[in-house]
């Protein structure tokens, strides 16, 4: 990494050019600087027309928030050693690029966002297409609002043959277009909606809980679909405003490849890691939220006190534990979980913090986390090996890991779920449940019928 000490974008877009003459190849210039405040689903509406498409973040605190344009570079990798192909790909990038970045804040300079697919020995349909088994995108215009500050960060690839006038030019066009106050569109509206399969998807829950009690795994979590048809073709950012201001303590997400759009609200966070500090999060069990007060908190003293959530949720917190044990010291983990409180339903929630060992990196994590018995199973090979032999569903990129980290070390991936893939004038939501011994398929149905809602709603799908 060439940390540059350039004041200025011209010296800087100078420096790049020069870089690329040399080397004749292209040069990666990420140079980022303070500006004015501005709503990050603005930034989002205005990058429509930047090649490679958006992506939006916002973490459950509410703390930190990117929006990005563009692609400057893209960074793929496939099969089961996809994570290590990505990390070396990943440093081999930034310790080429210069960047210029004084302040060196979390979630700015050349981040790489984006995510993996659930399993990348699963065929891919036609749904999935348009998305690889995993993707990081450096984008190329990224807004950062840390701690209720804003930052840009331009990401601009230099070739030998660039004039400094030509880029700084196009590069003041394109900050001017993205930080320009904007109409949001209005959101979508959903005309017709269909379960995929729901009968031959409890008689899987059925199948599973049979599996379970021949003793060949312990818990198997399914996951099915619900497809709605639009009366036009859907705008994302208006989506995005919905979900920003209806699910706090959500992590907001979205992922525009091509056409597709694959975005969610999900609670439940896989790592964060800050200054090598660590936290993960149990999050499985579920119940839904009262309408009074006094109904809420019966149905979470029960959900507290329930044997099937426990046990749901005792196997997530039991392989985390282990998983980050491993490459960590200083671990804690509460002994009992508490509640976790969304708009429309309740989780068992267990947070975990550690310190990093030194030479371990998020994504090391992320590959021992992934996936966590809170989408696959316990054990995960066999739980994972049925999932893939036996459920219909083209997971794609739902139930995995979804995130960024940054040239200093910093990162953070939820997991995918709470979600949808829009595709124009459709989408495609998902919801999974975790079943163990004795779930009932009638009810695990009903618990990913309320896990439908938080989308559904902000899809135009439901009061
Ligand atoms: C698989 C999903 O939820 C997981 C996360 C939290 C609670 C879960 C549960 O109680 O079954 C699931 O394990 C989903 O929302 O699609
Ligand atoms: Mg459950």
């Amino acid at each position: 990494m060439i940390q540059t000490e350039l004041k200025e974008l011209g010296l800087a877009v100078e420096e790049a050019v020069t870089a690329a003459r040399s080397k004749q190849d292209s040069q990666l210039l990420s140079f980022t600087e303070p500006v004015p405040a501005i709503d990050p689903v603005s930034f989002f509406a205005n990058g429509f027309s930047f090649d490679g498409g958006r992506i939006f973040w916002g973490n459950a605190a509410g703390s930190l928030m990117l929006a990005g344009a563009g692609e400057a570079r893209a960074l793929t990798a496939s099969g089961n050693n996809r994570f290590e192909q990505m990390e070396s790909k990943w440093k081999k990038m930034i310790q080429e690029a210069i960047i210029h970045n004084p302040q060196r804040k979390p979630g700015t300079g050349p981040i790489a966002f984006g995510g993996f697919s659930f399993d990348p020995a699963k065929p891919v349909t036609s749904l999935w297409e348009s998305f690889p088994d995993s993707k990081l995108r450096i984008p190329a215009y990224l807004l950062t609002v840390v701690n209720g500050k804003h930052y840009l960060t331009s990401n601009i690839v230099v070739d030998q043959d660039d004039r400094s006038a030509d880029i700084e030019q196009r590069m003041e066009q394109d900050r001017r277009l993205l930080l320009s106050s904007v109409t949001l569109p209005e959101g979508p509206f959903v005309s017709s909606k269909s379960e995929v399969e729901p009968l031959a998807w409890k008689q899987l829950v059925r199948e599973a809980t049979e599996t379970i009690k021949q003793g060949e795994t312990e818990k198997i979590v399914l996951a099915r679909e619900l497809r709605v048809q639009f009366s036009d073709k859907a705008n994302v950012a208006p989506v995005l405003k919905a979900l920003t201001a209806s699910q706090t303590n959500s992590y907001i997400f979205a992922f525009e490849n091509e056409e597709d759009c694959f975005l969610g609200a999900t609670p439940e966070r896989l790592v964060k890691v800050e200054d090598k500090k660590l936290l993960s999060t149990c999050l499985a069990g579920t119940a839904p939220r009262g309408t009074t007060e006094a109904e809420d908190n019966r149905i979470g003293q029960q959900l507290l006190t329930d044997e099937k959530n426990r046990s749901e949720h005792q196997f997530v917190v039991e392989m985390i534990k282990k998983a980050v044990s491993a490459c960590c010291e200083q671990v804690r983990v509460p002994d009992e979980p508490v509640l976790y409180p969304l708009k429309n339903l309740q989780h068992l929630y267990t947070p975990v913090e550690a310190v990093l060992h030194e030479g371990y990196t998020i994504l090391d994590i992320v590959k021992r986390l992934h996936p966590t018995p809170a989408l696959g199973g316990l054990p995960s090979e066999e739980s994972v090996a049925f999932i893939r032999e036996h459920e219909h569903l083209d997971r794609g990129w739902y139930g995995a890991p979804i995130g960024w980290l940054d040239a200093y070390q910093n990162g953070e991936f939820a997991v995918a779920i709470r979600s949808a893939l829009i595709q124009d004038d459709h989408a495609s939501l998902f919801a999974g449940c975790g079943v163990v011994r004795d779930s009932n398929p009638e009810e695990e149905y009903l618990e990913t019928n309320i896990k439908f809602t938080p989308m559904l709603s902000v899809l135009g799908g439901q009061s």
